[in-house]
């Protein structure tokens, strides 16, 4: 099994984008299709969905569409400054504003309220906060809304990195969300195999990214090892 370091996936992911030409919307609507595929929708009927508003995020809404046109219940929830979604996100978000599907914008503590009767009242809670871009210790907001759904969550399933976890390190950057089960993307990151606890079980998922991109980057960061020794 291959496993990855953050910045390795990253790279893989702009390689298969910038250089091999497949749009990063259709990564992201492969991602979303790959989780769908662990998810037990003859018995999983409604969902609390929380999204970031980075990429992580974007795949979150990718979700929650696909789930709501199968006529599933779900309750989205979005955390972040929504002026600073990233494209693909943003894409996701029109989508689902041109559906008429609502969300609910985590902006102060009583919207957690909204978000614990939620969790209260799901089958599952898909954690689309952050990926493997997060890049600091999580406060405020964010952590209270990490803490409410580890509290309230009957099961929670992590996209691509439970939110929280350093997905190199395997360290908790101040609290992580708890998930039974983790669908992460392309290849296993080191971190994941660090915290059992975090991640439940892991699933690794193919989202389309061609071998040549995996390969390439692989070699040119072993010349540059090469050459740095
Ligand atoms: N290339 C693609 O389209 C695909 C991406 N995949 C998914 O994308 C994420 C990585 O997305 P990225 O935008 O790089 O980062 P994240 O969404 O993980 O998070 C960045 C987001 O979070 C903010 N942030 C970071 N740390 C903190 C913090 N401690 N507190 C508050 N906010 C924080 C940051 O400002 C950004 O807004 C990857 O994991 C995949 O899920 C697709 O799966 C494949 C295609
Ligand atoms: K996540």
């Amino acid at each position: 099994m291959l496993i990855i370091n953050c910045d390795e996936m990253k790279a893989m992911d702009s390689y298969a984008i910038n250089n091999i030409g497949i749009p990063g919307i259709v990564l992201m609507e492969n991602a979303a299709h790959r989780v769908l595929t662990n998810i037990d929708l003859d018995n999983t009927n409604s969902f609390t969905i929380v999204c970031g508003v980075g990429n992580n995020g974007g795949d979150g809404l990718a979700i929650a569409r696909n789930l709501s046109l199968k006529y599933k219940e779900v309750n989205l929830f979005i955390i972040g400054d929504l002026n600073k979604g990233t494209q693909n996100f943003n894409t996701n978000l029109n989508i689902l504003n041109n559906l008429g599907v609502k969300f609910t914008h985590i902006a102060t503590d009583e919207d957690l309220t909204q978000l614990k009767d939620s969790l209260n009242n799901s089958d599952l809670t898909i954690d689309a906060i952050f990926g493997i871009g997060i890049t600091r210790e999580v406060g405020g907001l964010f952590h209270k809304t990490i803490d409410t759904i580890n509290k309230y969550s009957t099961q929670t399933l992590a996209v691509d990195i439970p939110s929280g976890l350093d997905g190199n390190t395997g360290n908790v950057l101040g609290i992580s969300i708890k998930a039974y089960k983790t669908i992460t993307f392309h290849h296993m990151k080191k971190g994941l195999l660090k915290n059992k606890d975090c991640t439940g079980e892991i699933v690794v998922e193919d989202i389309g990214i061609p071998d040549k991109a995996t390969k390439v980057i692989i070699e040119n960061n072993n010349s540059q090892d090469k050459q740095s020794t």
